[in-house]
């Protein structure tokens, strides 16, 4: 027990996302007969329990007996559920969710006055412990609500407690952030097919390129301009290639791009 709540952890929604949270916690030593997970696909629960040995249900009156529910369903999802949940939680419950352009507000509107919720962006990185999860506190959530959620979030990675109005651009940074890295990687494995390496061969030396950068920028915390640098001889390869992408304005797309995460993000949250 902490605070009086249980310590039984519901996790809704075992997708992506959830089953990612569900997997860092249980590696950092949470026992799964006090994780109870809830999903409305009836053909999870065989699966989810084989996998990881929790109890899954589909019927969304279990969370009862949790002292904190992990929300991760989609944003679009988002209202069914809570009307779904509403009547069951507990008053005392902690609900953490995990949706991208849904407010603390919005989800406090939705459930019974005085609930403490804090909203959460993290990433799928947290897959191999290596998240980075933003969260921020809704107006009901007290400083051991918030560190509570920071404690799962750290099952699987880095956290930041944030002022929510920041928690779109958390979004569109890191939360969709792998997605951008995953795709400058596809790019440049199709460089090297093009320039006659094997695939497998290319993927390989361009993994290992994007690890040891990220591995550098961590480890030395050298500014990336200075790590770029260093890697640019005059007159040589580097710079040759630095130019065509300034010359595409893959900078200018980056900044765009981001954007554009942002904007959908508050669009999310007007419900659209
Ligand atoms: N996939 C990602 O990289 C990230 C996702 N998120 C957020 O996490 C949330 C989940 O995203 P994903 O895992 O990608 O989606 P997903 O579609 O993979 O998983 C959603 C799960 O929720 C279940 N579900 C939907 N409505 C339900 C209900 N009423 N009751 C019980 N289960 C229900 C679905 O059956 C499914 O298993 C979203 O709100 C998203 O914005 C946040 C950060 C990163
Ligand atoms: O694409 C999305 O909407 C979700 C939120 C952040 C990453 N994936």
């Amino acid at each position: 027990m902490s605070d009086g709540r249980p310590d039984v952890l519901a996790l809704v929604g075992a997708g992506v996302m959830g089953q990612t949270l569900l997997g860092g916690l249980l590696r950092a030593g949470r026992d799964p007969a006090g994780v109870l997970v809830v999903d409305r696909r009836a053909g999870r629960a065989e699966e989810l329990h084989d996998r990881f040995g929790v109890r899954v249900v589909t019927d969304p009156a279990a969370v009862a007996a949790a002292g904190t529910v992990v929300l991760a369903v989609k944003p679009q999802d988002m209202g069914d559920l809570l009307a779904s949940l509403r009547d069951h939680l507990r008053p005392d419950v902690l609900v953490v969710s995990l949706a991208a352009g849904t407010t603390t507000h919005s989800c406090e509107q939705q459930l019974r006055p005085g609930t403490a919720v804090v909203r959460v962006m993290p990433n799928t990185p947290s897959l191999v412990d290596e998240g980075m999860a933003a969260l921020a506190g809704g107006r009901h959530c007290g400083p051991a609500d918030l560190a509570a959620a920071e404690e799962l979030m750290r099952s699987c990675g880095r956290t930041a407690v944030l002022a929510e109005k920041h928690l779109d651009a958390v979004t569109a940074l890191s939360g969709s952030g792998p997605a951008y890295v995953f795709y400058v990687v596809e790019a440049m494995v199709e460089a090297g097919v093009l320039l006659g390496l094997p695939r497998a061969t290319a993927t390989e030396l361009v993994v290992q390129t994007v690890v040891g950068a990220g591995a550098m920028l961590r480890e030395t915390g050298q500014h990336p301009t200075v790590l770029r640098e260093q890697v640019t001889s005059p007159a040589g390869t580097t710079t040759a290639a630095l130019r065509q992408l300034d010359d595409h304005k893959v900078r200018a797309a980056f900044v765009t791009a981001v954007e554009a995460a942002w904007s959908r993000s508050r669009e999310l949250s007007r419900g659209s």
